[in-house]
């Protein structure tokens, strides 16, 4: 890496960076690039090399075919009819048993299988309860990729029930699912049970309306599906038959090749659930996993194993996971999990198998979990098991919270107003952000388990809520009654607003790494809950939006609750002082911009400000107050117009340009240097491929070998990000530093989030 004698060492790139000289830390930077670069390389090829030596690949010939709807809209029903050869057919037919009334046997959680379809091929068909009760759990399978999801409802239903059915389904579909498009198709059953007019006018109004709806995130078939699931011979069986072959070619097409080790993996399965498991359990653990597929290739490479039985999970052989506390899972038989065991776990009252009985505080015991469990599962895997999948947790081996199963909803006494003079309260709402949104069932639950593992003390846990207690503060988490928000409030009575900061931010964090696991698809919006609202204890949340925060703080720190008509100040609502370029100076920007003409037109020409707030700025009398108005303005434009301003003002004001740049003065450093925690939830979304910093990292000095292996010893990309924060966290400011500039090499848009 070093080019001179002179050039030994880091010192001179170090010494570049603290005295911002751009030109050598840019060199710097590209010599270490290219260096890191040639090596990379090298290593791909060797081990792409390797990979095609040891197993070859071939092509799948296997999708998974979801079944979503209400309970009792034929989900089942039509499985068996997609299912049934010719001839099954026409003897049911002669038989006439189709015309009869079927009792309703409901499906217990998922029922997995994989089947031949006539004119389909091989599909692994999952068929998911309808219950809500279910699909607290439903999302932990739900990944639509290699998928068709087909959503079912009845036809004979009320056509706003309908509606909402289907809306519900494809909102839960996309919050599973981000950065794809999955295949949807819309089915109505019960065809026989109306006129083919009036059914099909519904089912088509029905379609075009969640197809105008959900454009950008679902690929909703657009072909019309009415039918009497009971029956084979039909012409939209056929069709829909038909549709499914064409989607799953198009899919396999785009496939990569599956490695021909997950093909003589899946040949194993079944024997391994006899030899290598307990019984009752067909589970294996990384290292015997491990062992067991070396018994197929002695030298196999852990990471290409990994990635292989990543593969298998998406065809719906396996289930794999990757807790973050301990080594994979590997659940060798889906339908053991997703009906044995999650069936009689969330099943409903009335619901025709044993359940889970639980004790008057909610809890379950472990005699409960025996009696249920005994026959189908080795109890002390499954609680395990159960724990590792986030789904209940114990304080004392004995007794089991599952979240997903409480049904008392919060009391109000359990939050009431204080007399205490000095108390303070903050609070943050997550909102769904579109009607598209919403939050999967699953998300709630887990964020209950992990405030149960993570909290020093216990929480005090509810349906819709959860209370906890650390030091002299006090924090609630609320969902609010739609489902659609979670209010996250904190107060102490001793007016520690560091403390409050504190929890507040960690609460935060909890929050967005559930998200990111249990409901990666919904798109959200982060709101400042109105402190004084908080304080008085009113029934709902009042909340700010952040450029309006943003506003105020630029315009004096006041801001209007426009629902209660009362003022309070920005600083009384936020832990943290909020700044933004378009802040840090503002005095002395207002000075500097005397002109505002030539921005205003470039602005316009660049789509930032329209025509009309243009002649707004313009009206204002002196050029202070234009400025003041064109800083607003933009302020209000969100976070993507800054980029913009800041390059017009490169062009026709480098001075202001500069200003808007500028690094904070040295008092306001400590602040700033903060901001790997304050802006942590981001980031950690953000850092999805930590790989390339660590390698920059490494070579900078910042961070040692053992660093980066511990950091890569975290199991998913979510953790391994966190690790990274937190490592980078402890050394000094120079470290940050090179962080920064890495990160802005490596990764923009995640630097973008630090200026
Ligand atoms: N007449 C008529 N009956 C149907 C049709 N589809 C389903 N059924 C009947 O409706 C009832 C419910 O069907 P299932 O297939 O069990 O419903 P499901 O959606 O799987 O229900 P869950 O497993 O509880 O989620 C059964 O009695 C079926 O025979 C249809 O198209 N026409």
């Amino acid at each position: 890496m070093a080019e001179g004698g002179e050039e030994m060492g880091l010192g001179w790139f170090y010494r570049a960076l603290r005295e911002g000289d751009r030109r050598n830390v840019r060199r710097g930077l590209d010599i270490i690039t290219a260096a890191m670069n040639r090596e990379k390389k090298v290593m791909q090829e060797k081990l792409y090399h390797e990979l095609l030596q040891k197993s070859g690949g071939v092509k799948a010939d296997r999708c998974k075919v979801f079944l979503f709807g209400e309970a009792k809209t034929g989900k089942s029903t039509l499985k068996i009819s997609l299912k049934r050869g010719p001839v099954s057919a026409v003897l049911r037919r002669l038989s006439d048993s189709s015309s009869a009334e079927e009792p309703h046997d409901p499906t217990p959680g998922v029922d997995v299988g994989t089947f031949d379809i006539p004119g389909v091929g091989e599909v692994s068909v999952w068929d998911f309860a309808g219950q809500s009760e279910y699909a607290v759990t439903h999302s932990m399978f739900m990944d639509a990729e290699n998928t068709i999801s087909i959503v079912l409802y009845n036809i004979m239903d009320d056509i706003k029930g309908q509606e909402q059915q289907v809306h519900w389904w494809l909102c839960f579909i996309k919050s599973c699912n981000p950065n794809r498009r999955p295949n949807v198709i819309l089915v109505a059953s019960h065809a026989d049970k109306v006129s083919l007019n009036t059914g099909t006018r519904q089912a088509v109004q029905l379609l075009q309306l969640m197809t105008s709806e959900f454009k950008d995130q679902l690929r909703i078939s657009d072909e019309v599906f009415l039918m009497n699931c009971k029956e084979t011979r039909t012409p939209e069986m056929d069709r829909l038959k038909k549709l499914l072959a064409t989607l799953k070619n198009a899919m396999l097409e785009h496939q990569r090749q599956m490695p021909k080790l997950c093909a003589k993996i899946t040949k194993r399965l079944s024997t391994w659930c006899q030899t290598k498991c307990s019984p009752k359990c067909p589970v294996l653990r990384w290292p015997d996993y491990l062992d067991a597929v070396k018994e197929i290739d002695p030298h196999v490479d852990e990471k290409f194993l990994l990635k292989s039985t990543r593969f298998l999970d998406h065809l719906g052989e396996v289930i794999f996971t990757c807790p973050t506390a301990s080594d994979p899972i590997i659940v060798l038989k889906p339908n053991w999990l997703c009906t044995d065991v999650i069936g009689p776990m969330m099943a409903p009252v009335n619901f025709p198998i044993p359940r889970l009985e639980r004790t008057s505080e909610d809890y379950v015991t472990r005699e409960e979990i025996q009696r249920v469990f005994q026959d189908v599962a080795d109890v002390d895997l499954l609680i395990t098991l159960l724990q590792e999948f986030q789904l209940c947790h114990s304080y004392d081996g004995q007794t089991f919270i599952f979240p997903g199963l409480l049904t008392q909803t919060m009391p109000n006494h359990v939050w009431q107003p204080t007399s205490e003079p000095k108390v303070i309260y903050f609070g943050k709402q997550v909102q769904c952000a579109d009607t598209t949104d919403m939050f999967s069932s699953g998300f709630f639950p887990r964020v209950q388990t992990r405030l149960m593992r993570e909290q020093e003390n216990r929480p005090l846990l509810w349906r819709d809520g959860a209370k906890c207690v650390d030091r002299n503060v006090e924090g609630l988490i609320k969902l609010s009654p739609d489902g659609r928000a979670v209010n996250i409030c904190v107060r102490s009575a001793q007016g520690d607003k560091v403390q409050c900061g504190k929890m507040l931010q960690q609460l935060e964090n909890t929050i967005a790494d559930v998200l990111d696991e249990c409901s990666p698809g919904t798109g959200t919006e982060e709101k400042v809950l109105s402190a004084r609202a908080l304080k008085e204890h009113r029934e709902e949340f009042f909340s700010y939006g952040k450029e309006e925060i943003i506003k105020a703080a630029a315009e004096g720190g006041t801001i209007v609750q426009s629902s209660l008509g009362f003022t309070e100040h920005v600083n009384d609502l936020l832990c943290i002082e909020v700044e933004t370029p378009l802040t840090r100076n503002r005095p002395e920007l207002v000075q500097a911009l005397r002109h505002v003409e030539p921005i205003l037109d470039h602005l316009q020409a660049r789509g930032i400000l329209t025509v009309e707030e243009c002649d707004v700025i313009r009206t204002n009398t002196t050029p202070q107050d234009r400025a003041r108005a064109l800083l607003d303005a933009v302020g209000m434009k969100g976070e993507d117009a800054l980029p913009v301003f800041q390059s017009v003002l490169r062009e026709v004001d480098p001075r202001a340009a500069d200003m808007l740049m500028a690094t904070p003065r040295a008092d306001e450093l400590q602040d700033r240097t903060d901001q790997l925690s304050r802006h942590r939830p981001e980031l950690v979304q953000a850092l999805r491929h930590v790989e390339p910093l660590l390698d920059h990292l490494q070579a900078m000095e910042v961070l040692s070998t053992e660093e980066c292996d511990v950091i890569r010893a975290h199991t998913t990309p979510q953790d391994r990000a966190r690790a990274l924060l937190d490592t980078v966290g402890t050394k000094g400011e120079d470290a940050r530093q090179v962080f920064k500039v890495v990160l802005e090499e490596v990764n923009p848009e995640a630097a973008e989030m630090l200026q």
